[in-house]
């Protein structure tokens, strides 16, 4: 800490020459300004860790002005040095987010200690919300589940535009976790403090969508009896994710186009503009390129919502993210239901992995949570399967069944399950489970940890 920089802001010389000495005596690296004008100057080339500003600096600033002057330590500690008579000035200083005062004549020992308890106290609180950020970050990421190829450049790429305002358009299939996306995109970026409103353009009526978004005056139509905030207001520092955006009236298309150009908009009967300063995420399972073609979508919106396009796969062509999946939803319903965590048999797996899913994660979810609670917390059987779907069959058909995959899905499909058979088989052994399939026991850990069967 010894090595902190430090800035005084004095204007009178003699001080300056002898609290910076007693400062590099302790040191600290000093750089001295005798206005704020010149402290401005020395900031971009001097990155100093904390300030000690004189607030009798002529003219006399109230503290805000006076603080917000150097924009650079807006979340940097700032000491603030008073003459007699300033006590009201250095206290209205510490509101506005000034960190501590020292009175003049200042002794050198108790400057020394102010500065050393600011710098470490800023130190800590530094690594503090670096923890909390990395920690957040891990758990945003860590709720986008699957081992596929697919789902890694999925959260590789979620990582990567996360922290910039980019906008984003999330296709792909119904139930294909395209908001779970948004949501870690959200997390992620550094509105994650703020609101993510959801907003699905789909289930709001057309004519009532306008007012919903943009807010309301009271009286701006019959039953509205009071001024209401929209969705993009609420939104304000945080994400707005349009979920369904291909199903947005297009006279609603046109005025979200203004607010995307302008970042502003006019409640429903209001005269007065509003400005937001929102992230757009918008998704869609139709492809907005043929509905642009066929009139529905308006061209230049498509192009306004693109930025960066990330395309979400069928859960059939990616059944290697079943088990993953069924482990975590599993966790879930375990401590949802206060019940012991069932696995499912590898028969049980087996018809997980070999179903087609047309309603995608979504569905998965569903089906598995039903099957959960018909077997109590015990092993998830075929029995318990068969009472929900009477028409399952043995596990040979229904993969010879599932012509919906693509061939290189149905090979992985078959991996899966024959590896989850061997490890059943061999009670979990894995050398014996890779001498029954003829793979070295490497091959088989390298093997359990793509498809998540660890
Ligand atoms: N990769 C994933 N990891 C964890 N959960 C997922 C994943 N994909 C989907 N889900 C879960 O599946 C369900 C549906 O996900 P989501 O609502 O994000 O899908 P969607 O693609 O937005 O669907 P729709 O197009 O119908 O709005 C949710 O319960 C979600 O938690």
């Amino acid at each position: 800490m010894t090595q902190a920089r430090l800035l005084l802001v004095d204007d009178e010389p003699a001080f300056r020459s002898l609290a910076s000495r007693w400062l590099s005596d302790s040191g600290y690296t000093v750089e001295t300004a005798a206005d704020l004008a010149s402290a401005r100057e020395v900031v971009r080339h001097f990155d100093a860790d904390l300030m000690l500003l004189d607030l009798s600096l002529p003219p006399t600033f109230d503290p805000m002005t006076t603080l917000a002057a150097v924009p650079e330590f807006a979340s940097r500690p700032v000491i603030i040095l008073t003459g007699h008579g300033d006590r009201e000035l250095a206290l209205e200083a510490i509101r506005q987010g000034a960190w501590d005062f020292l009175a003049k004549p200042i002794d050198p020992d108790m400057l020394a200690v102010v500065v050393r308890r600011a710098l470490s106290k800023h130190q800590l609180e530094k690594e503090l919300l670096q923890l909390k950020r990395g920690l957040g970050k891990e758990q945003a990421l860590s709720r986008l589940i699957g081992a596929s190829p697919s789902m890694e450049a999925i959260r590789a790429l979620v990582q990567r535009i996360a922290a910039t305002d980019v906008r984003v358009l999330v296709t792909g299939p119904s139930g294909t976790g395209k908001e779970v996306i948004s949501r870690a995109l959200h997390d992620l970026s550094q509105r994650a403090s703020g609101p993510f409103i959801s907003v699905h353009c789909g289930a709001i009526p057309a004519d009532l969508l306008e007012s919903e978004l943009f807010g309301h005056t009271k009286g701006a139509f019959t039953g509205a009896d009071r001024e209401r905030p929209g969705l993009l207001k609420l939104a304000d520092g945080g994400t707005l994710f349009l979920d369904e955006i291909g199903e947005m009236p297009l006279p609603m298309q046109v005025k979200l186009l203004r607010v995307l150009q302008e970042g502003t908009f006019y409640p429903v009967g209001g005269r007065e503009l509003q400005h937001i300063n929102v992230r757009l995420v918008s998704a869609t399972n139709a492809n907005l390129l043929d509905k642009v073609a066929e009139g529905s979508f308006r061209e230049d919106l498509y192009y306004r919502i693109k930025g960066v396009t990330i395309e979400t796969r069928a859960l059939s062509e990616r059944p290697e993210d079943i088990p993953q999946l069924l482990r975590y939803f599993l966790d879930q319903w375990q401590v949802k239901m206060n019940m012991p965590s069932p696995s499912p048999s590898a028969e049980a797996l087996d018809w997980f992995i070999s179903r087609p899913w047309p309603g995608n994660v979504r569905e998965l979810r569903s089906t598995l949570e039903s099957v959960a609670a018909v077997s109590q917390g015990r092993v998830m059987t075929m029995e318990d399967i068969a009472l929900l779907h009477p028409q399952s069959r043995s596990r040979s058909v229904a993969a010879l069944d599932s012509q919906d995959q693509s061939l290189e899905a149905q090979v992985r499909a078959l991996e899966i399950r024959l590896l989850s058979q061997a490890l059943q088989d061999c009670n979990g052994n894995r050398t014996h489970a890779a001498l029954q399939l003829g793979l070295s026991r490497q091959g088989l850990l390298k093997k359990m940890e793509r498809y998540g069967l660890d």
